[in-house]
């Protein structure tokens, strides 16, 4: 019997055609499983450039295309018209990688094309430093040197990513960025193989799971099928493969990466792996985020990976803040979380009333009721503790200036007023809820044998404590994925100090999927340069951070008003309907609440349909930029993004009171900025009124 494998263009193609042509691809690959080679109506094409690729009819006007890859075993590739079918199968070339042994495709006819109208540079070319040996060493195809020669600016090798192999394209990428041939080697290291056979396709293809999936039969492959559109249920990168289905990590595992680059699906991909692996006697995965909305998120993306019962079953999917509010009110416990709303004012009476702090110039002011909410959550809070002594001893490791062991006493007492005000309200702050669950969760063991955590980065260490406490440690114990880069609110963690030790078991992933390299490249200049430590306490880097799709440039745009900046986003939105992007997939955020609820408002004005979750209303969706973290849109604005407004001037503590906690904000503000700007997959449109903010001109 043949067997067909699934390559991953195959899916974009099948998923843009009509439902009678969709079934026609079903019935032939039915028909083709259960034929024999002799049976199979394989047409090879004259002048095809790959003596191995054939066409198969679909129906009066559709051909598959089909690569034979030896023993009996086919990949399809590709669905289109007829004449469209056998220009795409005699453009096509596979080969094999001969440094990391996977099947590659590039367009042949394209490249002799691209070869035959590029004239030699005048000057040198981008890859006049590496040897012909060293290109070789990292997987470049022999006869592509004539091409390389040509290629002497940035824009020339953009235009060959559509042309060459796609790991060929990225050793070629990382060159011209500036890395060293033996930089590009180590990224590559643990893929090289030796002696890749270039006439064994059947072996490449079975190496190169990102991009071929042999299905088992008719029922994984409907469910391959099943969601076209979203490829990382069965390709993921090699990288995010080997993490995520490692059979055993001898302790927590942390998978870092920047915006984008999978670290979601990877985790997902992780929890369904544990939990088909569990005994069937009650023992769960937890799969925990940040927010509920990204649980929420979590949950559906989980549904679209697994519909088996079995593995749902076992996976619970639920916010850490709900998760610590549940722990704690499990014996009928009555408690009202209370919000910023509530607590913020009580923190500002207390300052009005309380301590006082002398500044670096020698003067003496009053602590801001943000100073003592700081304080709280990020040293009393973080570090347990329990008494004034205590807290007149510890470090207050990452909060500026220094407070005399008089005035701890002062913002002590301050503090545990309010602590007071809300036990008296019979209310807690989900930090404290954290709190208190972990304690609750140290106390007995539960069902939970792995967690998987994403958005590990703004995770307060009362919620790792929380986290830590549930899961037994030992093999498998903890996932955790993390940005560094992403970090916007406070909690600056160090997992070993909370018992998490993940040192050795650390992996980077570093190809975004969503965002094009234009928006990307825009939207890491927007980060500090200095680098920002992770999770492990090790400092982390953007080396090698880049994305695999191409796309227009983001625009700015500058306006003299707010009315005329509104006025140039409805026209936006407008367009980007009126050009068939789906509302749900465009995107608004701003900095503040005040600035989204008068877009909402602006965008309802003007008959533009707003997403409101509340009422189950689907729509463009407007949100702060807090709020946009993790979601994604097909084509997004970041509007009032001037001075006054970014960075929020409440949110930054004055130079002259502290400049660490200045020099904290200030980079917090950036990664703020950044997650709002890698939120975007295909279109980016910024926009401000007056004065650009100062976290801008680096974009002009
Ligand atoms: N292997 C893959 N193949 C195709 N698409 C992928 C793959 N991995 C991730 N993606 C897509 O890339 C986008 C980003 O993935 P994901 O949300 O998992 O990244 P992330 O690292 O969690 O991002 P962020 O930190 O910015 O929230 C998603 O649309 C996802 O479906």
């Amino acid at each position: 019997m043949a067997e067909l494998a699934i390559d991953r263009g195959f899916l974009p193609a099948y998923a843009k055609l009509q439902r009678p042509v969709q079934h026609a691809v079903l019935a032939a690959i039915e028909k083709f499983a259960a034929h024999t080679h002799a049976g199979l109506h394989l047409e090879k094409l004259a002048g095809a450039r790959d003596p191995n690729v054939r066409t198969i009819r679909i129906d009066q006007f559709y051909r598959g295309v089909v690569l034979a890859l030896g023993r009996q075993r086919y990949a399809l590739l590709n669905v289109l018209p007829h004449d469209d079918a056998n220009a795409f199968a005699t453009s096509r070339r596979f080969t094999v990688n001969q440094a990391i042994g996977v099947l590659e495709v590039r367009d042949q006819a394209g490249i002799e094309e691209f070869t035959h109208a590029t004239p030699p540079p005048a000057t040198g070319t981008l890859f006049d430093q590496i040897s012909t040996a060293d290109l070789k060493r990292l997987g470049v195809d022999g006869d592509l040197m004539p091409l390389l020669r040509l290629i002497s600016t940035d824009k020339q090798l953009e235009s060959l990513a559509a042309l060459l192999p796609q790991a060929q394209f990225d050793v070629l990428s990382g060159l011209a960025s500036g890395m060293s041939a033996q930089d590009v080697w180590a990224e590559m290291a643990e893929r090289i193989v030796s002696n890749a056979d270039p006439d064994d396709l059947l072996t490449a293809a079975q190496r190169t799971p990102e991009r071929i999936a042999f299905v088992s039969g008719p029922v994984e492959l409907a469910a391959v099928l099943a969601h076209p559109f979203d490829v990382w249920r069965t390709f993921l990168h090699p990288t995010q493969r080997d993490v995520a289905y490692r059979p055993a990590y001898t302790g927590p595992a942390l998978i870092t990466g920047s915006a984008g680059t999978g670290k979601t699906v990877t985790g997902l991909h992780r929890a369904v792996f544990l939990a088909r692996r569990l005994p069937e006697d009650g023992s769960k995965v937890l799969l925990t985020t940040f927010t509920r909305s990204l649980a929420d998120a979590l949950g559906r993306q989980l549904r679209l990976l697994t519909t088996d019962p079995v593995v749902l079953r076992r996976i619970d999917v639920v916010g850490v803040d709900k998760l610590a509010h549940q722990i704690v009110t499990q014996n009928g416990k009555k408690i009202t979380v209370a919000t910023d709303a509530i607590t913020d004012p009580l923190w500002e009476e207390a300052a009005e009333a309380g301590p006082t702090q002398v500044t670096r110039t020698g003067a003496i002011t009053r602590v801001s009721g943000a100073f003592l909410k700081r304080e709280w959550e990020q040293v009393i809070l973080a570090q347990q503790l329990t008494s004034a002594e205590a807290y007149r001893e510890t470090q207050r490791k990452g909060r500026g200036a220094g407070l005399r062991a008089a005035q701890r006493d002062q913002v002590w007492s301050a503090i545990m007023g309010v602590v007071a005000k809300l036990s008296k309200l019979r209310m807690r702050t989900h930090t404290q809820l954290a709190d208190e669950a972990a304690i609750i969760a140290g106390r007995a063991p539960s069902s939970y044998r792995h967690v998987v955590v994403d958005e590990g980065q703004d995770l307060h260490p009362a919620q790792w404590r929380l986290l830590r406490a549930l899961v037994p440690a030992g093999e498998n114990d903890m996932f955790l994925l993390a940005d560094p880069y992403q970090r916007i609110y406070d909690s600056q963690v160090s997992l070993t100090r909370l018992g998490i030790p993940v040192r050795g078991r650390t992996r980077r992933l570093t190809v975004n999927y969503r965002t094009t390299h234009e928006i990307l490249d825009l939207s890491v200049k927007v980060l500090d340069p200095d680098a920002v430590v992770g999770l492990d306490d090790t400092p982390d880097t953007l080396s090698g951070y880049r994305s695999i799709t191409r796309g227009g440039m983001p625009e700015l745009t500058s306006h003299p008003n707010r009315d005329e900046e509104f006025e140039a986003l409805i026209e936006r939105v407008g367009t980007w309907l009126e050009q068939g992007v789906e509302p749900h997939a465009i995107g608004v955020a701003a900095r503040s609440g005040r600035l989204v609820k008068s877009i909402t408002t602006t965008l309802a004005g003007a008959y533009i349909p707003v997403a409101d979750d509340k009422q189950g209303i689907d729509g463009v969706r407007v949100a702060t930029m807090h709020g946009m973290k993790g979601l994604e849109f097909q084509c997004l604005a970041v509007v009032g993004l001037e001075l006054g407004v970014l960075p929020s001037v409440n949110a930054v503590t004055s130079a002259a009171e502290d400049p660490h906690a200045h020099r904290q904000d200030m980079q917090r503000e950036r990664c703020l900025l950044f997650v709002a700007l890698t939120r975007a997959r295909d279109v980016l449109y910024l926009s401000h009124s007056g004065q650009p903010s100062e976290l801008l001109p680096a974009l002009a």
